[in-house]
């Protein structure tokens, strides 16, 4: 465990993410909730510290503060589960093998392919080789990725940044059917004020380390 949280007082405790008073080198301390099937989008200046707040929520940076899983406290949960389960997507990902393929378990290709499908990737990428795909087909190929992780909470940085706006819609509109049907809570951050307001029930932006209501 990278940041020490202590037992959650009960008015964390409920469904979805919840986190109080977290704080990190440049944010904080933050509180805030995210109810399973909402997304709240997170905007802010480069730099002000988004992507921090993302890795800090994932366990991914050292920290403080307060944190909880459909009533679970983080410290219940060992971090790789709570990471599984609490899914950080950066902006750039790692590849580990040569193909996509290899990246994906046999149990979950199914999935994958419908999802590549929904996401306008195109067929058979699957056999691809990484080193030829473009920037946004690993951007969206990093979301089916977490997607058939089956994770609770979604934590995305810049999910379409490097997308035309008919893909970033396809997308969009992946993510929110996966929040409607799997009630995945999701944490979006963003530079499109658009993009905010069409995929998150609460706007913010980060202000010098503090989360204001946009
Ligand atoms: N590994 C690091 N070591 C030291 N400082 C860091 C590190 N990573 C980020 N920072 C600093 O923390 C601050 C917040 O960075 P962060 O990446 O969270 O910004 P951001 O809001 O996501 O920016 P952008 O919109 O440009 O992606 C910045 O001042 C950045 O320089």
């Amino acid at each position: 465990m990278q940041y020490s949280i202590r037992r959650v007082h009960c008015e964390c405790m409920g469904t979805g993410l919840h986190i109080e008073s977290l704080r990190g080198p440049h944010v904080g301390p933050l509180s805030f909730a995210v109810a399973r099937g909402e997304c709240i989008a997170v905007m802010g200046a480069s730099g002000a510290g988004k992507t921090q707040l993302l890795r800090l929520v994932a366990d991914l940076d050292p920290g403080e503060g307060r944190a909880s899983l459909d009533g679970v406290p983080r410290d219940a949960i060992p971090a790789p589960a709570w990471r599984h389960k609490v899914m950080f997507v950066p902006a750039v990902s790692g590849w580990w093998a040569a193909t996509v393929a290899e990246h994906f378990d046999e149990a979950v290709r199914d999935d994958a392919l419908s999802l590549c499908t929904a996401m306008r990737l195109p067929a058979g990428i699957m056999a691809r080789d990484l080193t030829g795909l473009s920037t946004g087909e690993r951007q969206r190929l990093a979301l089916v990725r977490a997607i058939v992780r089956k994770p609770g909470v979604l934590l995305l940085d810049e999910p379409t940044s490097g997308l035309d706006a008919e893909t970033a819609e396809a997308v969009e509109a992946c993510l929110g059917e996966l929040r409607a049907s799997h009630g995945v809570a999701m944490v979006w951050v963003t530079h499109d004020a658009s993009q905010a307001a069409r995929v998150a029930g609460k706007v913010y932006r980060i202000i010098g380390g503090a989360l204001v209501p946009a």
